[in-house]
């Protein structure tokens, strides 16, 4: 082991394996994990791994050991698959789920066990805007059909991941018999059987290589009737209609992969911290004081600036995600018995923390990676892979910023009900007090009070106040005779800028609550600096709104950056053990930056002479067009 990493793990002032726990829910999800990982991958002499050739190992062997949570499937793929994609992962996050919540119990035990598929709903003209998609789906009572069809070229399915040649049961959404709802319906496709299917590949991405996304345009393509996911909506033989207890039910998919997406980005950066950690802590470059041997890089402050904040996003992120989807389970559980009372929040919440840990985390892995130098460069490295993969995550399953927009929909709506008298419960609650004016900005002391309960109160301040300008930029655009929607239109800027004080405010208050939750004094003081440096660090990147909020003031804005570097400091010698504590496999992470043992540069050259380029000592390419070349020359 690295001499470096070896001393880094000295002097614990924590216990990484309860830590570990806290991460994972309780000792035993952490047992369950490492049984997968360890009995279940990686001692399965069938585990040929991460090669395309073992994906149907992969489900095999999934149905073989029973595993069916979706958390545990994440274990299991994760494992397999290390950081990358694999072609299925739609399958499990949204083809799976979608027949689980909107078939009725008849089509859910016909279809559930057997199939393979996709889910198509984004169009070549239409990704975001789901009201203007333009597949139709036109009941024949005489044949108890659906015909459905690709009226234009922007109506054709662009996008589906996993579109496999062979065969194409996928989830549709298409406008069937009343134009302001959509319903769901599944092909059963078998190509090359149907006629009136043309299918295709979209071409070469930014990155997702490993999921072929595909195009299908359907020319008065004939489904059964039963095909249509009836859970909620019914065409009945007759051609009568039944619609759903609400239009968005339809939706309900895409509220659930974004609150898995929340616990997502805060894995991916919990990786990329791991890496950027661990390497920080064996590379030496260039010298502090002069003549002494050069440092770890790990000591410089702005190395620790750069990363340490991410750790703390990271943590923050986790947990985050944790309360997301116990969440979504809690309030899906009440859809599913008729009770809808709570769908706004979830889909408020869910839309706005997928957007704003989404595009933290894909600024935190550009960090990680260029706090790697040429190192983090290289492929060997895992970053450059770990970022293509994850950016387009901003875009999928709902742009960020129209997600941000959603979020800023309800909060509006929730301010007006304030403005109207009405006591408001739940994540919005802290609007209550804008109204009577209890948010009226503290008289701050000279030193800034940094109890975490008292950021946490700064941080609603903020966000209460981005709110209310929000709200009051929409009545000026009115006031100036704009109508409803060209005021909306014209406070955007002011509208994002809410729902991202917003999230930032909910995602600390968790951070804050998982910390008082800890009990072992050791974990909570560590946790306790990191929530703290999160939301100092938050206050130094935002300080005019806190300023604006009149809970800072200028006098105190120096404190600000003093009390981070004195975070920064304190969080110096726990900084390995807290990456050690996500518990990264290292055949997972597959980074030879980011190994357990440190030991980057022997494996470094490895990888390289491993690399088909240097099979030979000299390339064929030489003697192939060089030589001859110079020979004429
Ligand atoms: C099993 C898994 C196991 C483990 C997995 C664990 C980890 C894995 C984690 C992550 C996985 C990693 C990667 C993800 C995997 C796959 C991703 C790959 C590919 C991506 C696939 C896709 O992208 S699928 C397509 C996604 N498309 C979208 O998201 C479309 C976005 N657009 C919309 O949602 C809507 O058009 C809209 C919301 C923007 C607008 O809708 P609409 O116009 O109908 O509504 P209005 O704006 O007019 O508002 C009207 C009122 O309706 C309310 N509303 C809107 N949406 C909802 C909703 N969903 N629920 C509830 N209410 C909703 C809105 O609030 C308005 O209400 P008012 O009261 O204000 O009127
Ligand atoms: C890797 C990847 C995999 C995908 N897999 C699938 C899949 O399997 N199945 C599937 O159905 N889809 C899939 N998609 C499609 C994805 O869901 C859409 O790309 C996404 O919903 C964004 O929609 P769009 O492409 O129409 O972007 P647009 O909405 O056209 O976005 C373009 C710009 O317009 C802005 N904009 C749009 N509407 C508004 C508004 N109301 N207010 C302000 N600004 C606005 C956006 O902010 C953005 O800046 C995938 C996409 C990617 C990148």
């Amino acid at each position: 082991m690295n001499p470096d990493i070896l001393r880094e793990r000295q002097n614990a002032t924590f216990d990484i394996e309860k830590l570990t726990n806290i991460l994972d829910g309780g000792a035993e999800r952490t047992n369950r994990r490492r049984e997968i990982r360890e009995v279940l991958v990686l001692n399965d002499p069938d585990f040929d791994y991460g090669t395309p050739t073992s994906l149907p190992t992969m489900i095999l062997k999934l149905r073989e050991y029973g595993i069916s949570d979706p958390v545990e499937i994440n274990w299991y793929k994760s494992m397999y698959w290390g950081t990358g994609r694999e072609a299925l992962g739609l399958h499990y996050v949204m083809f799976l789920p979608t027949l689980y919540t909107q078939c009725d119990s008849e089509q859910f035990n016909k279809w559930v066990p057997l199939i393979i598929g996709t889910y198509a709903q984004t169009e070549m003209g239409h990704g975001t805007h789901l009201r203007g998609l333009e597949t139709t789906a036109t009941f024949d009572p005489a044949t108890q059909e659906f015909v459905m069809h690709s009226p234009t070229v922007t109506s054709i399915k662009w996008w589906p991941g996993g579109r496999n040649p062979l065969f194409l049961p996928l989830i549709f959404l298409s406008i069937p018999l009343s134009a302001s709802l959509f319903d769901l319906f599944l092909s059963g496709f078998a190509l090359p059987t149907c006629s009136g299917i043309v299918i295709g590949d979209i071409g070469p991405k930014f990155g997702f290589d490993a999921v072929d996304n595909g195009y299908l345009k359907l020319e008065h393509v004939r489904i059964p009737r039963e095909n249509m996911l009836m859970k909620y909506a019914q065409v009945k033989p007759d051609g009568s209609y039944v619609k759903p207890l609400s239009s968005k039910l339809t939706y309900g998919t895409m509220v659930f992969i974004r609150s898995l997406i929340v616990g997502n980005a805060g894995i991916v950066l919990s990786q990329c911290c791991t890496i950027a950690i661990r390497y920080s802590a064996v590379r030496h470059q260039s010298e502090i004081r002069a003549g002494e041997a050069e440092p770890q890089i790990l000591d410089y402050q702005t190395q620790q600036h750069k990363l340490f904040p991410l750790l703390a996003t990271a943590y923050a992120f986790l947990f985050a995600g944790q309360y997301m989807i116990d969440t979504y389970n809690r309030i899906s559980g009440d859809i599913n018995q008729g009770d809808l009372s709570e769908m706004p929040e979830l889909h408020a919440l869910s839309a706005g923390l997928k957007a704003f840990t989404t595009w933290t985390a894909n600024t935190g892995i550009e960090v990680c990676r260029m706090s790697c130098g040429g190192h983090g460069y290289s492929r060997s490295s895992a970053l450059p892979d770990i970022y293509v993969e994850f950016t387009p995550s901003c875009t999928y399953e709902g742009e960020n910023t129209v997600m941000m927009l959603q979020t800023a929909r309800f909060l509006m709506k929730s301010y007006r009900q304030v403005q109207a008298g009405q006591q408001l419960s739940g994540a919005v609650s802290y609007l209550n007090k804008v109204h009577h004016r209890v948010m009226a900005p503290q008289a701050v002391s000279s030193q800034l009070d940094l109890n975490l309960n008292t950021l946490v109160d700064l941080y609603e301040i903020r966000a209460a106040m981005l709110v209310e300008l929000a709200a009051q930029s929409i009545q000026q655009e009115s006031a100036r005779g704009k109508c409803q929607e060209d005021s909306w239109n014209n406070s955007t800027i002011d509208l994002v800028r809410a729902s991202d004080a917003h999230c930032h405010y909910m995602v600390l208050k968790m951070f804050r609550d998982k910390v008082d939750q800890i009990e072992d004094p050791g974990v909570h003081s560590v946790m306790s600096t990191l929530a703290h440096l999160y939301a100092i660090h938050g206050m130094g990147n935002f300080t005019g709104d806190f300023l604006q909020a009149g809970v800072l003031t200028g006098a105190q804005v120096p404190s600000v950056s003093k009390c981070l570097k004195g975070l920064l400091a304190e969080v110096r010698p726990s900084a390995v053990l807290l990456v050690d504590a996500f518990d990264h496999h290292d055949k997972m992470l597959n980074s030879v930056l980011g190994r357990h043992d440190g030991n980057v540069y022997e494996a470094m050259f490895e990888w390289a002479r491993s690399s088909p380029l240097n099979r030979t000592e000299v390339h064929e390419s030489f003697h192939k067009h060089l030589k001859p070349l110079q020979a004429k020359l």
